[in-house]
């Protein structure tokens, strides 16, 4: 088999070029560049690229104000990033003091540390309006869905769960890597504190902001720590703080800003490359294995009707990756699937479980499964790439298989998320003023309520991507099935709350939400 990309037979036209309108000042590297995307990503080189994600204006100078006249003393050194070109104008974002606290906010999607958390768990992931977004109208209902859905699915995901040890490793892994994250911030001279705050279980957000808070920090910077940018993840995430911050005095006036996404970055590239290159070793013929990416699926109306840049990003990071490995002279057939599809609705394709099945069809007989959307290891990898997935490929006539780890605490990786947060920091309430340069710093950033604006300022209605039932005996049949069947569940819906009498009462269910 030659090498280069296979496109799996499981892919559908879905899969190929994206036509929705690129935000203009989102994420990904290309569309925050000045050049055209008429470039393939594949065009450029990966040093190349990243002098093109050096987007510091030429006319912009990375130099901290010194000592203003009080006694305040300078935090950083004056060149803060590696990526820094020859640029002559001062960002004026005012001394970095010792007066100022810096902290940093790490948002992850958190998990249930028990099987009790995982229905309670799942009420928190199904009730975010951007993981099932009802029409205006029935939006009061989002609620009773969720508490519904969340009944439902419990004793599937319980399984898997238990069957991870009980519990999601998340908190602990987060945890750790704020901890190391901290530690390389104070190493290169940024004394911040490192804060975790999770979407659907604890800690909260809302704790995280809490402590925030009491700590006094006067800037922040909001790093989801997902590499490539959704609506579902980093997107939830924002908006809640877009909530939290809209309500409170002392965050309206506390300077911040995001890191969107930064899969484009050197320093994950390199350690993405490193983890594949380690474990390719493993196998008897490294040079026959095919590369697998699998990345977390999302439903297929969030990219073509909501412009979610996720799809777009996730085909660069992966062009990123290989291209730094054909440096090293590693040149692999490789492949992208999207997995851990639920619901009725269609996802992103080609799905991880059709391309396993296709390649071995096709006679591959090594395959290396490479984690590309989460830097923790979850229960998506434990459970359903090395169990599920494992399993398929052996059937499917796959001899030899293997998995990449994420990427965990890997001491390239923290250390290049601290750079992250450093090039960031000149940035940090530049937003406020709507700085065409600081949204096209090293890092893309931007404030929370101006990303959220780009990626979603119509607020679509998106399909609800989870299972409430599904029958029928085509792709297409199940989908209109399960449109049908949600309809009919909202309408039943609807009567229970008016009425206060249906099934879900009698089951003891409804007055459960809260
Ligand atoms: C980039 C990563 C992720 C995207 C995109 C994403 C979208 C998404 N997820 C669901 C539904 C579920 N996700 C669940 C767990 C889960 N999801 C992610 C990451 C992404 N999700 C992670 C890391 C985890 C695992 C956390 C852990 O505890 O280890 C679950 C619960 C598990 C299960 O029952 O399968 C659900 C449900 C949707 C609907 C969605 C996009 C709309
Ligand atoms: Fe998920």
């Amino acid at each position: 088999m030659r090498s280069g990309r296979i496109q799996s037979s499981a892919s559908c036209s879905a899969s190929s070029s994206s036509t929705f309108p690129h935000p203009p000042c989102l994420s990904s590297a290309s569309r925050h560049c000045k050049f055209p995307r008429l470039l393939s990503p594949r065009a450029l080189s990966l040093s190349q690229r990243v002098s093109r994600n050096c987007l510091v204006p030429e006319t912009t100078q990375f130099s901290f104000s010194k000592q203003s006249s009080t006694n305040k003393k300078r935090l950083f050194p004056v060149n803060v990033g590696a990526l820094v070109t020859s640029n002559t104008e001062a960002i004026s974002t005012g001394p970095l003091v010792a007066e100022e606290k810096i902290g940093v906010l790490l948002l992850n999607l958190g998990g249930p540390e028990t099987l009790d958390d995982v229905q309670p768990f799942l009420f928190n992931l199904f009730a975010d309006p951007d993981i099932i977004r009802l029409p205006r109208l029935f939006q009061f209902l989002q609620k009773p869905l969720a508490q519904f859905i969340s009944v439902l699915r419990a004793p599937k995901s319980k399984e898997g769960y238990a069957s991870i040890g009980g519990g999601s490793p998340l908190r602990r892994i987060t945890d750790d890597q704020a901890e190391e994250l901290r530690k390389s911030l104070w190493a290169k001279d940024v004394p911040a504190k490192v804060y975790v705050g999770m979407r659907y279980w604890h800690p909260f957000t809302e704790e995280a902001i809490e402590q925030i808070k009491r700590d006094g920090i006067t800037k922040l910077v909001v790093l989801p720590l997902y590499p490539q940018f959704s609506i579902s993840t980093s997107g939830s995430s924002l908006r809640l703080l877009e909530s939290i911050f809209r309500d409170d005095e002392y965050l309206v006036n506390m300077q911040h800003t995001v890191i969107p996404s930064w899969y484009q970055r050197e320093g994950y590239i390199k350690s993405m490359a490193n983890l594949i290159e380690k474990e390719l070793q493993k196998f008897d013929r490294p040079e026959k294995v095919v590369i697998f990416f699998s990345a977390h699926g999302v439903p297929l109306a969030y990219v073509e009707e909501a412009g979610d840049p996720y799809k777009a990003e996730m085909e660069e990071c992966v062009d990123l990756i290989i291209e730094e490995l054909e440096k090293r002279k590693i040149t692999n057939a490789y492949t992208l699937a999207y997995q851990s599809r639920v619901g009725p609705v269609e996802w992103l394709k080609p799905y991880t479980d059709d391309t396993i099945v296709d390649l071995g069809r096709k006679g591959v007989k090594g395959l290396l499964a490479v984690p590309i959307s989460f830097v923790s290891e979850h229960i998506e990898t434990l459970e359903e790439i090395d169990v599920e997935y494992k399993e398929l490929a052996l059937e499917s006539g796959i001899q030899n298989w293997g998995r990449v780890p994420a990427l965990g605490c890997e001491p390239m990786f923290i250390s290049d998320l601290a750079d992250a947060v450093i090039e960031s920091l000149p940035y940090v309430g530049a937003m406020a003023v709507s700085n065409l340069e600081a949204r096209q710093s090293l890092v893309p950033l931007g404030s929370v309520e101006e990303l959220l604006a780009t990626y979603d300022s119509q607020r679509r209605e998106l399909p609800a991507p989870v299972t409430v039932w599904e029958w029928g005996w085509t792709k297409s049949a199940e989908t209109w099935n399960g449109r049908a069947a949600m309809l009919a569940v909202l309408v039943l819906l609807l009567l229970e709350v008016t009425t206060g009498e249906g099934f879900l009462h009698q089951w003891g269910i409804l007055p459960l939400f809260h």
